[in-house]
């Protein structure tokens, strides 16, 4: 028990403290005068106006950021420091606000809301993703965040994506997936497209579907990832129809999809793209 008496003093071990946050801080300035430099460099590049986040660069920052991560602080911390570092710097650029909709809960939407963006950046509830998406259209850089985990859709909200001039999703958050996630709630971002930053991994389809059925459900391959919102038949056509909303990995055709359907006995009548995003990461229990 008898252990050698420490040579560093808790007040030693207090100013190292002092000295790595004034360190911190000092950087956290600098990184702000870069930012500065930055926006007048986007700009000459043609990206004014509109929104400033760009989610390819932040897909990739978050991505070595967690690789690099080791030691005491839980990583959860790490990642939301960086996102609130990254969405307010984002924020200072081109001031935006995020449209959510909380029609499937109003905590757990705010709770990613605030991990993704923090409380700098201004937080509008709206009932129902229609709205949100309509908030967004009628903006110049304003983002939506609504709810990608699959059957909480109860409306086809992603058909007022369809027009070409209209909104469309351009990331999926949380970056990095893992299992207890704080803000675990896989969410769309929307925003009117980004002309020169668009991150093709996934594409996301708007796809009418007539003679839906439990079958047509069963053939969907298993690598698109499909929210559906099946239709009561109507005189006009007296089967079953469904919209989807179907996410696909590179390198697959929306085509393959409806032939999968089509072999079903369902018929794809439209199929319009709505959006990308980065390719979901996702980190096991292990870390790896
Ligand atoms: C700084 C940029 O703008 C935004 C802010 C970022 C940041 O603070 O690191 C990263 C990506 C963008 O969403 C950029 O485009 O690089």
């Amino acid at each position: 028990m008898n252990q050698p008496p420490s040579t560093i003093s808790l007040s030693d071990l207090r100013a190292e403290i002092d000295r790595i946050d004034e360190t911190m801080h000092r950087l956290l300035m600098e990184r702000s005068e870069i930012i500065e430099r930055l926006v007048q460099v986007k700009r000459t590049g043609g990206a004014e106006g509109g929104s400033a986040f760009r989610p390819a660069r932040e897909a990739d920052m978050m991505r070595r950021l967690v690789e690099r991560h080791g030691g005491l602080l839980p990583l959860d911390t790490v990642e939301s420091i960086w996102r609130v570092i990254i969405a307010t710097f984002t924020f200072v650029q081109a001031p935006y606000a995020v449209h959510a909709d909380i029609s499937g809960g109003e905590p757990v939407m705010r709770d990613s809301a605030r991990f993704h963006f923090g409380f700098t950046v201004p937080f509008t509830p709206h009932m129902g993703a229609e709205a949100a998406v309509a908030a967004v259209a009628a903006s110049t850089g304003d983002l939506g965040l609504i709810a990608a985990a699959p059957a909480a859709a109860t409306t086809p909200w992603w058909r007022a994506l369809e027009a070409p001039e209209a909104p469309k999703i351009i990331a999926r958050l949380p970056f990095v997936e893992r299992a207890d996630h704080p803000a675990a709630l896989p969410v769309f971002v929307v925003a009117h497209p980004i002309r020169d930053a668009a991150v093709t991994d996934v594409s996301v389809h708007s796809l009418h579907v007539s003679g839906w059925s439990a079958r047509a459900a069963r053939a969907i391959p298993s690598y698109a990832e499909t929210i559906v919102v099946a239709d009561v038949a109507s005189h006009a056509a007296p089967r079953e129809g469904a919209a989807l909303l179907v996410s696909l990995p590179e390198r697959r055709a929306i085509a393959e999809v409806a032939a999968a359907l089509a072999g079903s006995g369902a018929e794809v009548s439209s199929a319009v793209p709505v959006g990308s995003h980065a390719a979901v990461y996702r980190l096991d229990q292990t870390g790896a």
